[in-house]
């Protein structure tokens, strides 16, 4: 019996000029017992239109075409949807994407040819819902730089990294797990549900994304030594052993901005919020996962 598939596409999204007709008539070649509904978001209440489209078609498959931002912006929508998602990794750095096995669109079909949905959590974070990563600092003020800049994909991202990794200031923050606070200095701090950045660059290490848990790493890297150091073990996936991180892992936490970072979410930039509440929640949606995602989570769920 043919099945149905919402297939929705953000024209913006990275710089890969994939159309909504060519993304469509991929879907059906390759998905042949699903019928195929192209919607493309327009930038304006997409989230109330999303909805609109899921009511009215209630297909058995979503299929998300865009960055992290893109899959955020569903997902919010689709919030307690009994509905599995599948991600086609169009964005700039694709981030949520990797963290979930899929490197590419070919491993988005074989994935869902294989039937490989899986539960996955999300943090709440002040209202917002995060899927892949949050942080304080060095990569926020990145991301920042990069939405003033017109052109979109990862050059204009490299673009900006070493010059702000190199000047980040150090700055405190006060951290609450289980009624007890400390005092951290830090350049950078993450709240991680995934593992890696859309880079590669595997800031949580050991993290799952179905634990029912989230990690909190402070980074706080001084000399070059420091920096040539932790830069390799972040691509080497042995970051947790050096000096420059402390990790922490909850579910829930509080961390006060004390000295006004800014702050994103899944590479939406939020502002410089006063203190944030962060709260997991244990398996909050169903996506589709390649490979790689098997080999790291499978057992834990
Ligand atoms: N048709 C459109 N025109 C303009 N903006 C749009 C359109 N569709 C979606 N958007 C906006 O795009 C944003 C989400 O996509 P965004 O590019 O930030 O993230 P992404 O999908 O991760 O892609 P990238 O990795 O390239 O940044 C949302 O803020 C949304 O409102």
């Amino acid at each position: 019996m043919t099945k149905k598939c919402l297939l929705i596409l953000n024209p913006i999204s990275g710089d890969n000029g994939i159309t909504g007709a060519e993304l469509k008539e991929m879907a059906e070649v390759h998905l042949s017992n699903y019928e195929i509904s192209l919607w493309e978001t327009t930038g304006k209440d997409d989230d109330e239109k999303i909805l609109q489209q899921f009511e009215e078609l209630k297909p058995e498959l979503v299929l998300i075409g865009g960055g992290d931002g893109t899959i955020k912006l569903v997902s919010k929508s689709l919030h307690g949807k009994d509905v599995p998602l599948g991600v086609l990794p169009l964005g700039s750095a694709n981030g949520l994407a990797k963290c979930l096995g899929i490197n590419d669109i070919v491993d988005t079909w074989e994935s869902i040819r294989q039937e490989q949905a899986h539960a996955v959590d999300a943090i709440h974070i002040n209202g917002e819902l995060c899927l892949h990563l949050a942080d304080f600092g060095m990569n926020a003020n990145l991301i920042k730089k990069f939405e003033q800049e017109e052109k979109r994909g990862m050059i204009g991202y490299v673009k900006h990294s070493l010059k702000e990794i190199f000047g980040a200031e150090v700055k405190k923050y006060r951290l609450t797990i289980d009624e007890e606070s400390i005092e951290v200095e830090a350049k950078m701090i993450v709240i991680a549900n995934g593992d890696q950045y859309g880079t590669g660059a595997l800031i949580n290490c050991g993290g799952l994304i179905n634990d029912g848990k989230f990690e909190v790493i402070a980074l706080n890297p001084q000399t070059a030594d420091d920096y040539i150091r932790s830069s390799i073990r972040l691509f080497r996936g042995d970051l947790h052993r050096d000096e420059v991180c402390t990790a922490w892992r909850m579910k829930s936490c509080e961390i006060v901005n004390i000295e006004n970072a800014e702050f994103q979410i899944d590479g939406e930039m939020i502002g410089k919020p006063a203190a944030i509440e962060a709260k997991i929640e244990k398996h909050a949606f169903r996506f589709y996962t390649g490979k790689d995602f098997l080999t790291h989570h499978i057992s834990s769920e």
